[in-house]
């Protein structure tokens, strides 16, 4: 029988989350990482890990048919779902910056911005009290601004490669972001001692970082 069933985010956490749970001492199936299967067992640990996108995480975690997930913190102010936070990974480290071309002002009649987090990037302008167009896209923001559809965008940054090499340049950072560990509600108040046992063997892994 098992005991949770955990939502792994597909593609570029799902590294590192698979490194920090080896690392933590959990016995993990090789199929979790070399099959196409989207439910693997880990009958050693009595936990059933699906394999979702990224930014679904959270909708599987919402709905309780996953106890528990890891999802980006861009995910979760972009959706906020109701689930809670339970822990900071530290890892998928990177930020949400505005950027664009060099030494270029926003328009002033109607200025354009591309992003993946249209709430995030709404906050942020109207924070600093400007109106803005928010243009939503799903991925290559960056050329947004090079192609002329939008004056700045609001997108991850990491290294700075991406921008580097397409000319543009950060103007703010908004927010630093990890993946968190995320927990339903319900399943935090009926299962919280297999979850914190759960938790608390995370903890320890990352606390010798
Ligand atoms: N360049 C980056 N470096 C580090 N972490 C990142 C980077 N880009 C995104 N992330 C983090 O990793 C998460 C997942 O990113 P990933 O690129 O794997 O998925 P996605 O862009 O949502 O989906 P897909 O590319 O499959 O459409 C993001 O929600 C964010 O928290
Ligand atoms: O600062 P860097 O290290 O270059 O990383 C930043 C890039 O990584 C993400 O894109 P991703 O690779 O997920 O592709 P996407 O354009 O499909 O979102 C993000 O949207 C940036 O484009």
């Amino acid at each position: 029988m098992n005991e949770l069933t955990i939502a792994m985010p597909k593609g570029r956490i799902f590294e590192e989350a698979y490194k920090l749970f080896v690392q933590a001492g959990f016995n993990l199936p090789a199929e979790i990482s070399d099959s196409r299967k989207l439910i693997v067992e880990a009958p050693d640990e009595r936990i059933q890990f699906i394999l979702a996108k990224p930014m679904d995480v959270p909708v599987y975690v919402e709905h309780g048919v996953a106890d528990i997930g890891i999802a980006g913190k861009d995910v979760l102010l972009e959706q906020h779902r109701d689930v809670h936070e339970l822990l900071d990974l530290h890892i998928s480290n990177c930020y949400i910056a505005t950027a664009g071309i060099p030494n270029t002002k926003m328009n002033e009649i109607a200025p354009r911005v591309a992003t993946k987090y249209p709430r995030i990037a709404t906050n942020f302008y109207k924070e600093k009290g400007e109106q803005v167009e928010i243009i939503e896209l799903n991925g290559s923001i960056e050329l947004a601004p090079m192609i002329g559809l939008a004056d700045r965008i609001v997108d991850i940054v990491s290294t700075g490669q991406t921008l580097k090499e397409n000319g543009l340049v950060e103007y703010e950072k908004i927010v630093s972001i990890s993946s968190r560990l995320i927990v339903n509600p319900v399943s935090y108040r009926v299962k919280s001692e297999r979850i914190n046992v759960f938790v608390a063997q995370l903890k320890n892994e990352l606390n010798k970082r």
